[in-house]
């Protein structure tokens, strides 16, 4: 911690300068501060290193020789949106300060410059970093207007599960989380990332099923300007986006073979190549996948590759299906109640006992997704201060009156409850995709919405 109470942050710094004793000097200082430095001596080194990495800062000497390094400010720019830049110059002019802030510079240091002058510029990147993307985890967790995630547990085997995800947070591990759907993979990985060293650089999500191969690899990895139809600019992509942090990788075994091939090179290597690229890259990035699928299986039948496995599967965490942590819940259940009966305004205080019962028989095969989904249209639904059975409207086995068309209920009541018997008979995704006449992407959408 420093003396404002913030943690350090080590930055990576791109010193450009054509003096060799300035190159040396800043190093020399930045990398006493716990930074990382690299130092080059002209605009075409400059880019080549910011195409390669993902830098926080840039320090660059406004004459390089015969080159500007006015335009270079403009050129790393659009490389890296995200890099703060400031000017070093002996030849400091207000004009050219003007102008290189309106290039996008932070910042203006006129030479010769003390250590301290240095200091203080960096701390201030510092601070705005962390406070950029401090907002972006806030926007995050607004968009999702999600209840707090718990994470205590009464039941021993989510305990176990709970204790060894914060252990492996503080490794470097590659983690494959494991659980039906809606257990909760997604909001751990999350905690694992927050609970880790990486804390303080992006989280983000990449859904394996959502999109095309082609889509996915663009989206993985980026691509060039003009790699295809489309590609209008250089885009950085996801690997990219969470430098320093982490990656979630969510339902891996839907990842196609192609794709496959390159993030085992990202495990192995920790290089990748943009789309249409051939700029070698590399990725500082810790990887967490999800699944809920027999990714044995698939590998017995050619779809997902056996090494691929094993680089993913270093620690294997396994969340166990609602039903099997029964103790978990009524406690949930409250939390979620009294989460959105605040959202909603509602004065509802808790549940009848006979709906604490059936939440309690019920077999919950949408795991928390579904209890969360019931909780909140209890209370939509709820008139009085306990929600009752009625407004649970669970399912409780076989003696459960059955939906059939024509009844007065909405198309989205027939639509689930038809997915659901479809899914419940066939052996397979693709039998059930088939079956309903749907593409695979389409269906995780649905089951993801019904908490199927
Ligand atoms: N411990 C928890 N506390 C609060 N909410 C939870 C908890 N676990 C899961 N949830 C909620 O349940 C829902 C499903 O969680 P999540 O998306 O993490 O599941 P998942 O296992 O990743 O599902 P899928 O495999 O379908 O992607 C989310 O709305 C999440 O907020």
């Amino acid at each position: 911690m420093d003396e404002t109470g913030s943690e350090q942050t080590s930055l990576l710094i791109l010193v450009v300068d054509d003096e060799p004793n300035i190159r040396k000097t800043l190093t020399i200082s930045l990398e006493a501060e716990g930074h990382r430095v690299a130092a080059v001596s002209n605009s075409r080194d400059a880019l080549m290193e910011a195409r390669r990495r993902h830098f926080d800062l840039a320090l660059i000497d406004l004459r390089l020789g015969a080159e500007s390094g006015m335009e270079l400010i403009t050129a790393l720019h659009a490389s890296c949106p995200w890099m703060k830049s400031a000017v070093i110059t002996a030849y400091a002019s207000i004009d050219s300060a003007v102008e290189a802030m309106r290039r996008g510079a932070f910042d203006y240091l006129p030479k010769p410059f003390t250590h301290d002058q240095v200091a203080l510029l960096v701390r201030k990147v510092v601070e705005v970093r962390t406070l950029e993307q401090k907002i972006e985890a806030l926007q995050e967790v607004l968009r999702q207007a999600a209840p707090e995630a718990d994470f205590t547990s009464g039941s021993p085997s989510m305990q176990h599960t709970l204790a060894m995800a914060r252990q492996v947070a503080a490794s470097e591990a590659t983690i494959l989380l494991r659980g039906e759907s809606g257990t909760g993979k997604t909001i751990l990985a999350r905690a694992i990332h927050t609970w880790s060293p990486r804390a303080s650089k992006p989280f983000g999500t990449v859904s394996c099923p959502s999109l095309s191969a082609e889509l996915l690899e663009s989206e993985l990895f980026g691509h060039v300007k003009g790699a295809f139809t489309g590609a209008v600019r250089d885009t950085p992509g996801r690997i990219a986006a969470c430098e320093g942090g982490t990656l979630l990788l969510d339902e891996i075994g839907d990842l196609p073979l192609s794709v496959q091939a390159k993030l085992l090179r990202v495990l192995q290597e920790k290089t990748y190549e943009r789309v249409g690229g051939l700029e070698t890259r590399k990725a500082d990035l810790r990887i967490i996948a999800a699944t809920n699928m027999d990714l044995e299986s698939a590998m017995k039948a050619g779809r997902f590759r056996e090494d691929l496995f094993y680089r993913l599967d270093v620690v294997e965490i396994n969340i166990p299906p609602l039903r099997e942590r029964r103790e978990d819940i009524l406690p949930l259940a409250e939390r979620l109640l009294a989460f959105f009966a605040g959202q909603n305004h509602r004065r509802v205080l808790g549940f009848t006992e006979e709906a604490g019962e059936v939440l309690l028989r019920y077999r919950w095969p949408g795991n928390v997704r579904e209890l969360r989904n019931a909780v909140e249209r209890a209370v939509l639904l709820c008139n009085g201060e306990r929600v009752g059975v009625e407004c649970l409207q669970l399912r409780l086995g076989p003696g459960e009156p059955s939906l059939s068309l024509g009844d007065l209920v909405s198309l989205e009541r027939i639509e689930e409850a038809h997915i659901r018997r479809v899914l419940a008979v066939t052996k397979s995704i693709e039998e059930a995709c088939r079956v309903l006449d749907m593409d695979s992407v389409t269906l995780w959408r649905r089951r993801k919405k019904y908490g199927i």
